[in-house]
């Protein structure tokens, strides 16, 4: 996998990786055929502009976060064909494909496309184009998938981050454990990368830490507590007193903790139990806690389920985590990965609490409880309302695979030719396309939160702060409302001209933060999980006229007989 992702040298980029599979011929046939008709029937130099945007936020939601522009903008750098692609595709274009098409092809690269974008990690809303790509028709026509594929999935599960970070709240840890069920390799990186910049704190994919430079995370699984039977089975049963030489009997210690804690603690009610009891609690458990607390002193955190958690692993973590005091060590925490989280969280948390005034060890109060097990955004709501004392949540299958969405609907359509305007007209209104190029303005209310996102023609001037603006709905003619803003930022930068990236691009934590801030511009109600109000997105007066005045003139008129 690591010879996938190659180095690629840029000017304002260093040390970023880009994925090899994002090549030219990632892409469907039909762009490679419709180039070819576009440069045979003679289009190959008119100057098209295409907008990538989508139709309806994820998740029955009301926000989305865009992600995937510095992976666009490393396509178009390395953007070329290659012979191999060449001859590859000389057997699966017909015979009667003129040879001089391959010569195109061949020299064909980004050089005359201008790339605007809003910049990655903003919060973006429904029909808003998100990217919009001005160039030679046939150029700009062969950039559709492989845009629409880095930008779709990036934004899907950088959203269903976002969403679960704002369930668990700004204090829990969010470690994603996505990779085992992520739709294949390539979609397990993606994950870990884009639900980082969503707001996770860390993944337990390796190559994804090395690759993008993410804290890497992670416990132990149950195959590790079952491969212990009894505490004969360690051959290294000796840990150092922190920072000396002295060498001592670590599983004599643990022994003689868990014979402290049944004697202390056996009457403490933990559960339905009446106490503590040492023929309850698992040796093999115990041996594998130890041995794994040999390996790693210093960060001690025990998988508590394997057989038990209130009579077997708590006991036999407590153990473990106070003769590691002795020497000197701190224990991390423990994971609970069945059962009924909240219930079970908050016993653990009872049972701790008792532990640190029996032992005096108020440290031991606030070891980690992380929760896992099938986890989505709605189990988070659930605990909350139920109460819990879970500290942090690691997430795999319905964070990665979106279970609640699979696919965000972006879509790339071509709304100018040669200065003229393009609109598509369909049955479904909201999939009439917004003709031209346009500028983009989110206006600000004077409590900080942004208003509206407005949509001009690029010959408009821009909307100013305090003048007021007529802001229409694109399809409603009775809904406008003027607006006057407080503040108003231009979204949209130019990312690609003359064939090079020409903004500096931020780190991913740069984007991250990003992804946060734009979260917190936007009003309470727009995120709520719960029916959230739906974000205006409008368009200016002038554009409004302009695109039904199109719309008109397209729509053939029907007779009726
Ligand atoms: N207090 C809770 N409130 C709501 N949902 C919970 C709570 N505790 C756990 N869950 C969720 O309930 C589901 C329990 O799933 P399931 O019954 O398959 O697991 P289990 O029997 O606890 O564990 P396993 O089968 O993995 O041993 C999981 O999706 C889990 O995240
Ligand atoms: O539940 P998820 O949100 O996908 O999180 C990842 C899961 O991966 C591991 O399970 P494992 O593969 O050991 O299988 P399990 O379901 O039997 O625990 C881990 O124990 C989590 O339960
Ligand atoms: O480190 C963990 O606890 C982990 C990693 C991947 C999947 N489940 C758990
Ligand atoms: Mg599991």
């Amino acid at each position: 996998m690591a010879s996938a992702y190659k180095q690629v040298p840029g000017r304002l980029e260093t040390n970023r990786d880009q994925n090899g599979v994002i090549q030219p011929l990632l892409t469907d046939l039909y762009q490679i055929t419709m180039a070819y008709a576009y440069w045979k029937c003679g289009k190959k130099d008119d100057i098209a502009v295409f907008d990538l945007f989508f139709r309806k936020n994820p998740f029955h939601g009301e926000f989305t976060i865009f992600a995937g522009l510095d992976e666009c903008l490393k396509f178009l750098k390395t953007f070329r064909y290659s012979q191999t692609d060449i001859e590859y595709l000389k057997g699966v274009l017909s015979p009667t494909t003129e040879p001089e098409f391959f010569d195109y092809l061949l020299d064909i690269s980004p050089k005359d496309i201008i790339l605007y974008s809003i910049e990655e990690g903003t919060v973006v809303f429904p029909k808003v184009p998100l990217i919009r790509i001005e160039g030679p028709l046939p150029m700009a026509q062969l950039l559709e998938t492989t845009l629409l594929t880095l930008v779709n999935y990036s934004s899907l599960v950088a959203t269903n981050a976002a969403r679960f970070r704002m369930a668990a709240g700004p204090e829990k840890s969010l470690l994603e454990f996505g990779l085992r069920r992520a739709q294949g390799p390539d979609g397990g990186l993606s994950a870990s990368r884009y639900c980082y910049i969503g707001g996770f704190d860390g993944t337990s994919n390796v190559l994804a830490g090395k690759l993008f430079n993410i804290p890497v995370k992670g416990t132990h699984a149950h195959a590790y507590v079952t491969a212990f039977q009894s505490l004969e089975e360690l051959k290294e049963r000796h840990l150092r007193r922190k920072g000396t030489e002295e060498s001592v009997d670590f599983i004599e210690i643990v022994k003689s903790w868990l014979h402290k804690l049944t004697n202390a603690l056996g009457d403490f009610k933990i559960g339905s139990q009446m106490g503590i009891l040492q023929q309850e609690t698992s040796e093999g458990e115990l041996a594998a806690f130890a041995s794994y607390a040999l390996s790693f002193p210093d960060g001690f955190l025990a998988l508590v389920d394997t057989y038990d958690v209130l009579k077997s692993g708590i006991p036999n973590f407590s153990a473990v985590a106070l003769a590691l005091n002795e020497l000197g060590y701190r224990s991390v925490g423990v994971r609970l990965d069945s059962g009924d989280l909240a219930y079970l969280s908050m016993e653990v948390r009872r049972t701790f609490k008792q532990i640190a005034s029996t032992f005096d060890v108020p440290w031991f109060t606030d070891q980690t409880i992380v929760a896992s097990n099938d986890i989505n955004e709605d189990t988070i709501h659930s605990l909350n309302s139920q109460g819990h004392s879970i500290n942090a949540f690691g997430i795999g299958t319905h964070l990665v695979t979106c279970q609640r969405q699979p696919a965000l609907g972006c879509v790339y359509k071509l709304v100018e030719v040669n200065k003229k305007p393009r609109i598509k007209l369909s049955e479904d209104v909201e999939k009439v396309t917004i003709p031209g190029g346009k500028a983009l303005y989110r206006l600000y209310g004077s409590d900080g939160h942004a208003l509206v996102d407005l949509i001009q023609r690029l010959e408009e001037a821009p909307p100013t702060v305090g003048r007021r603006v007529l802001c229409r709905h694109p399809f409603q003619e009775a809904k406008r409302a003027y607006v006057s803003p407080a503040k108003v930022e231009s979204l949209y930068k130019i990312y690609w001209r003359d064939g090079e990236i020409c903004q500096p691009l931020p780190t991913l934590e740069g984007v991250k933060q990003k992804a946060q801030q734009s979260l917190a511009n936007i009003r309470q109600d727009h995120r709520r999980a719960l029916n959230p109000t739906p974000y205006k997105v409008s368009v200016s007066d002038q554009l409004y006229n302009f695109m039904h005045e199109l719309w008109l003139s397209n729509a053939p008129i029907g007779e009726l007989s």
